[in-house]
């Protein structure tokens, strides 16, 4: 019997992804060649930390929530269900609760009507009703992926969804790529540099198909 596949959920790391509008971009470069050192090729990045396939750390949009570097690692490694929300522009509980929820299942990913497109910020965002948090928390769910920028509107002062999230204890990783993954359960790894004091981290986002 051969195991599944790892599959990579990652944007790419280009020097023209999209960033947040106003947000320090992308840029990787090499600071020295071989030819310069005798001995190594040594590349630099400069880059805003909410960049591509990213965790937010609730010191993101709260001053006393913790860092990113003190984060418990077992948030980002785990079971995940994908479900397919990509026929709606609304995400209620309502419409959550009409999916089958299983008792082990602590992360869920959704696959929104967005498409994959690292390289463009979009204009528009499906939209998270801040009152799924509540209803994720009964579910024991502790991480929600989506495949967008932010889990609020891109103009949003107050992060409602944000903020309710961590209310609820839900951890946030944001700009997963879906659009080649179907419906179902997975394992999940997906884990951020421990940057010390940092608000959030670039991840590898990576799932494997488990048969059920
Ligand atoms: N870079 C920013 C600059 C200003 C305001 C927000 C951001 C964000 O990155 C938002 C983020 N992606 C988020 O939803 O967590
Ligand atoms: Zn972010
Ligand atoms: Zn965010």
């Amino acid at each position: 019997m051969s195991e599944n596949k790892w599959i990579d959920i990652t944007q790419p790391l280009t020097n023209d992804i999209a960033h947040w509008p106003g947000d320090t971009p992308f840029s990787f470069e090499l600071a020295c060649t071989k030819k310069e050192t005798g001995s190594v090729n040594i590349g630099q990045i400069t880059s805003s930390v909410h960049m591509g396939t990213h965790v937010d750390a609730p010191f993101h949009f709260d001053d006393n929530g913790t860092t990113i570097d003190q984060l418990d690692v077992n948030i980002y490694i785990g079971k995940a269900a994908v479900i397919d929300v990509s026929h709606v522009t609304n995400i209620t509980p309502k419409l959550l609760e009409g999916y089958k929820w299983e008792d082990d299942v602590t992360r869920i990913l959704l696959r929104t009507s967005l498409p994959n497109n690292p390289k463009r910020f979009p204009k528009e965002l499906p939209v998270l009703d801040p009152a799924i948090a509540p209803f994720l928390q009964q579910k024991e769910i502790k991480l929600l992926g989506v495949d967008m920028p932010s889990v609020d509107a891109p103009d949003s002062n107050e992060l409602a969804t944000h903020h309710a999230l961590h209310d609820n204890g839900i951890y946030i990783l944001e700009n997963i790529m879906l659009d080649h993954i179907s419906a179902g359960h997975y394992e999940l790894i997906a884990l951020p540099l421990a940057i010390q004091g940092a608000d959030g981290s670039p991840v590898r986002a990576v799932i494997r198909r488990i048969e059920k």
